[in-house]
């Protein structure tokens, strides 16, 4: 039998906008249960996700090696769809690395890493979901350059609201262009952030990452808990709240103790009527299991 577990991801980290990410602990496994006239796959996402060849991770699976035997498979998920929690990244990473073990395992993890990027469009979830940890990642000129930065030793406070916000309405806020001297000080900030993720200052990442200029104001509207749990946290002496991905998740970084006590605070408030976890990193990636 094979099995893949693709772990959840959170993007962006504040100003790592489409380029920093980190793998949690909350997994889709995918079960091949055997060969099929058709594909068939049973899932816990309900009848508008496809159960058949027209499924995101079938799709991407078909569009990597197109001749495949169709097969039976179960997909068992607590990644909520549409949140800001890399949904459609476990789904592509999932297809593509079926398509690769039903191959006979041609390609390499670069390759299904250029391959998913191009399907998810950047590649700050499909990164740490292939590699696990902290990832920063670029792709440019057709290629894609991913660097695993040490893995922080905190857990992630994921606050997750009741609705679905699509990545491609969240990008509609966005704006078009961005003032030379606004782009400077964004990418000034993504930069310090990076050096201080990779030499391990995490006192300085913390503030950082709630120092975004690149998507969060722009946002902001659409994701009212973001200033809700942000100022809730201050209260506490906590910083290192950020929009997770293109939202509406709002993800905390710190130690478990103060995220227990930040998610007792919150739960208090009658406004967030969200789920709460709290996850560790994950720092393995995608995992195959052959029996
Ligand atoms: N396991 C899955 N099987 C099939 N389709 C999926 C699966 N997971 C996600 N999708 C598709 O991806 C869509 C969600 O993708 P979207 O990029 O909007 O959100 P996300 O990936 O959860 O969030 P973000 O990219 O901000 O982290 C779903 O509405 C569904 O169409
Ligand atoms: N970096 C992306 C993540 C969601 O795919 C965004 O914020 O829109």
């Amino acid at each position: 039998m094979l099995t893949i577990s693709v772990p959840a991801t959170s993007a962006n980290l504040g100003p790592g906008f489409d380029s920093i990410g980190l793998a949690l602990d909350m997994q889709l496994t995918l079960t091949v249960l055997g060969p099929s006239a058709t594909w068939q796959v049973d899932h816990p996402y309900g009848s508008h996700v496809p159960h058949d060849a027209r499924n995101l991770m079938i799709k991407t699976a078909l569009s990597l090696v197109p001749n495949l035997t169709p097969q039976h498979v179960q997909v068992t998920s607590e990644i909520p769809l549409a949140r800001g929690l890399g949904s459609s990244s476990t789904a592509i990473v999932a297809g593509l690395v079926l398509a690769n073990e039903l191959a006979g395992a041609p390609f390499t993890k670069q390759e299904l890493l250029l391959k998913a990027t191009e399907s998810e469009g950047h590649p700050d979830n499909v990164a740490p979901a292939i590699l696990g940890g902290l990832v920063v990642a670029t792709y440019a000129d057709k290629q894609v350059q991913a660097v695993q930065l040490p893995t922080p030793t905190w857990s992630a406070s994921v606050y997750v609201p009741n609705e679905e916000l699509l990545t491609s309405a969240s990008r509609e806020a966005l704006p078009s262009q961005l003032a030379y001297g606004e782009a400077i000080a964004a990418s000034s900030i993504a930069n310090t952030l990076v050096a201080a993720l990779a030499t391990k200052k995490w006192d300085l990442v913390k503030p950082l990452l709630e120092q975004d200029r690149f998507h969060e104001t722009y946002r902001w509207n659409l994701v009212p808990a973001l200033g809700t749990i942000r100022q809730t946290a201050h209260a506490l002496g906590l910083v290192g709240t950020y929009l997770s991905g293109a939202g509406p998740t709002i993800v905390t970084l710190g130690a478990q103790a103060d995220l227990v006590k930040l998610q007792q605070k919150l739960q208090q408030n009658p406004a967030l009527t969200g789920q709460y976890h709290l996850l560790p990193i994950d720092a393995a990636g995608v995992k195959v299991h052959k029996s």
